[in-house]
């Protein structure tokens, strides 16, 4: 940042109120989801305050997705059954205008992660894309690392890779980080709460997911919603990390901060630069 080029910061009013809309509407939360962190995820969603389910049997997820107010798409155990509920479920949250949020855990990683990241991608309307640095790079195909469900980096700069994705998949893109980079190619967001004790920890990345979800069900502007979202959940790390002793402390702690955040803390804190 220099004089001649001032940081514009967001109103932290705008995600505080967002919170607070959450919590007072409570949409619920289908997730389509692994199975590595998904308790995390349904008790992340109850503590940003709203109602998590998780649904995955095709016979169902069509149903359950009529009654929603955002839909997870997290393929981090994905099977053939389960893509194809994600299917199923997506066709008919984009017949209800219901938002779909892709977490494309590992897409690179192997072949199936790929090719069904790309076919959920060209299947549905997906509002918003959240993934790590690596992920997002492979889905802009400008260069992305993921080994396992861990980003290796990217080829070039930040901003611009989040970019390309929001102009390639006309999604929201919502890239996660140190710090955060939310875009729809016209207007770039960064997010710059958290704590590196989020990175160290498996599972905040589709807990982001599900917070994301939360705040895009009550929100029509996706993109300023994607990143309170991050905002919020990384105030709640901020505070968590003053009292964690270490991961699994922090862990629990993580939880009971956002639980306990009130939306004059993230007012107050919360910060959002518009670029
Ligand atoms: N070094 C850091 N400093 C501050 N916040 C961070 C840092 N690393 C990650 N975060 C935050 O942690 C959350 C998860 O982001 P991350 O990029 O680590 O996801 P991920 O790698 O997909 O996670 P996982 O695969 O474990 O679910 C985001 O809210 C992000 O802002
Ligand atoms: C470790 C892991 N493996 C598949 S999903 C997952 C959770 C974090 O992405
Ligand atoms: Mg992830």
């Amino acid at each position: 940042m220099t004089r001649d080029s001032p940081a514009n910061f967001m109103d932290g009013a705008i995600p505080a109120g967002l919170l607070a809309t959450v919590r007072s509407k409570r949409p619920l939360i289908h997730h389509i989801t692994n199975g590595v962190t998904i308790n995390d995820c349904a008790n992340i969603t109850i503590c940003t305050g709203a109602a998590p389910v998780m649904a995955e049997a095709p016979e169902e997820v069509a149903e359950m997705v009529a009654a929603a107010g955002a839909l997870v798409l997290n393929i981090g155990t994905l099977s053939a059954t389960q893509v194809e509920a994600m299917l199923a479920a997506g066709r008919r949250a984009n017949e209800l205008g219901i938002p779909v949020v892709l977490d494309p855990v590992g897409v690179g990683a192997t072949r199936f992660r790929t090719e069904t990241a790309q076919r959920i991608l060209d299947t549905l309307d997906v509002a918003v894309l959240k993934g790590n640095a690596g992920e997002i790079g492979v889905l802009a195909g400008t260069g992305g690392s993921v080994r396992g469900v861990d980003s290796g980096g990217i080829a070039g700069d930040p901003v611009e890779t989040a970019r390309e994705c929001a102009r390639l998949t006309g999604t929201v893109v919502s890239m996660t980080g140190a710090v955060d980079v939310v875009t729809d190619d016209r207007r770039v967001f960064l997010v710059g709460n958290g704590n590196p004790a989020m990175d160290r920890l498996s599972g905040t990345g589709c807990m982001a997911s599900s917070v994301t979800a939360a705040f895009v069900a009550v929100a029509d502007d996706y993109a300023v919603a994607s990143a309170a979202a991050l905002a919020a959940l990384g105030r709640a790390g901020e505070r968590a990390a003053l009292e964690a002793r270490g991961p699994y402390s922090f862990r629990t702690a993580l939880f009971d901060e956002l639980a306990g955040l009130t939306p004059d803390d993230l007012t107050g804190h919360a910060r959002i630069e518009e670029r």
